[in-house]
């Protein structure tokens, strides 16, 4: 579980997170949505250390991010595994040593090692036989898997998705959601995922938070979401035409 408390941010004089409290649950998808400029990447960024807040803390298990040791720090950084917006795929490695790239980093261990959780990383998300291939010979869709076998290759217990389905069309989009709820259940992590994407909401929301101007205006689960009576939620919801239909 992720606990985060009272998480303010200003930059240049301009508060962008006005004190952000939430809890993130362990095996369950956690979203965090709103309209552009919202504060939904400044948050994400807080809780994985490439910003520091102003204020608040980050608790991981109990564990304090920004206020304990440094060894602490050290050790959580090692359990989170990241889904960077477009996959963030090096072009030049073949897509089995994107995946092995975190090994390759952060471990000793031996070749066969690696090679085997590798494939086992691959074989998970689908793409055995996409190992040998270039970055630049497969899809978007595949890329973002690549990106997913990566971000769980070091057996995270924290995995952060950033729009994991910004340019991909639809189909594939609920593929990429329904593979990140399998992985998140079956090995128990705590998932937060940014997202604009309505589908992902209605069908991957266990967890939701609605961030506006960088407050939290609401949190709950996807059944209770259009049910809400929070007027800036109202908008950003059914400014959706296909939700605006399912109106209550
Ligand atoms: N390094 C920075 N320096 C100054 N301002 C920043 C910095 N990073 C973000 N901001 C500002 O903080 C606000 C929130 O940005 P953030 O990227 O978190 O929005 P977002 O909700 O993720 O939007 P989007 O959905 O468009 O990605 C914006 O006004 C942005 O310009």
């Amino acid at each position: 579980m992720i606990q985060i408390s009272n998480i303010t941010k200003a930059f240049n004089g301009k508060e962008v997170l006005k004190g952000i409290t939430a809890e993130f649950k362990k095996g369950e998808t956690n979203l965090i949505i709103g309209g552009s400029g919202t504060g939904k990447s400044v948050l994400l960024k807080c809780m994985i250390g490439l910003v520091t807040p102003d204020k608040g803390s980050v608790l991981y298990n109990d564990r304090d991010f920004y206020n304990g040791d440094k060894e602490t720090q050290q050790s959580i950084r090692r359990e989170m595994g990241v889904l960077f917006q477009g996959g963030a795929l090096f072009d030049s490695k073949t897509v089995e040593e994107n995946v092995r790239f975190p090994l390759d980093m952060l471990t000793d261990q031996s070749m066969q090692e690696k090679q085997e959780r590798v494939n086992f990383c691959l074989q998970r998300v689908g793409l055995d036989a996409a190992a040998k291939r270039m970055p630049s010979e497969i899809s978007g869709g595949m890329k973002k898997r690549v990106g997913i076998a990566r971000a769980i290759v070091m057996n995270p217990k924290y995995l952060f998705c950033d729009e994991p389905n910004s340019g991909l069309d639809p189909l594939t989009s609920v593929k990429i959601d329904e593979l990140i709820k399998e992985i998140t259940q079956e090995y128990e992590i705590t998932t937060i995922i940014i997202t604009h994407d309505m589908n992902s909401v209605m069908e991957i929301g266990q967890n939701i938070m609605f961030l506006y101007q960088g407050a939290k205006l609401w949190e709950g689960v996807n059944s209770n979401i259009i049910k809400t009576d929070v007027p800036e939620l109202k908008e950003f919801l059914f400014s959706n035409k296909l939700l605006r239909e399912m109106e209550p």
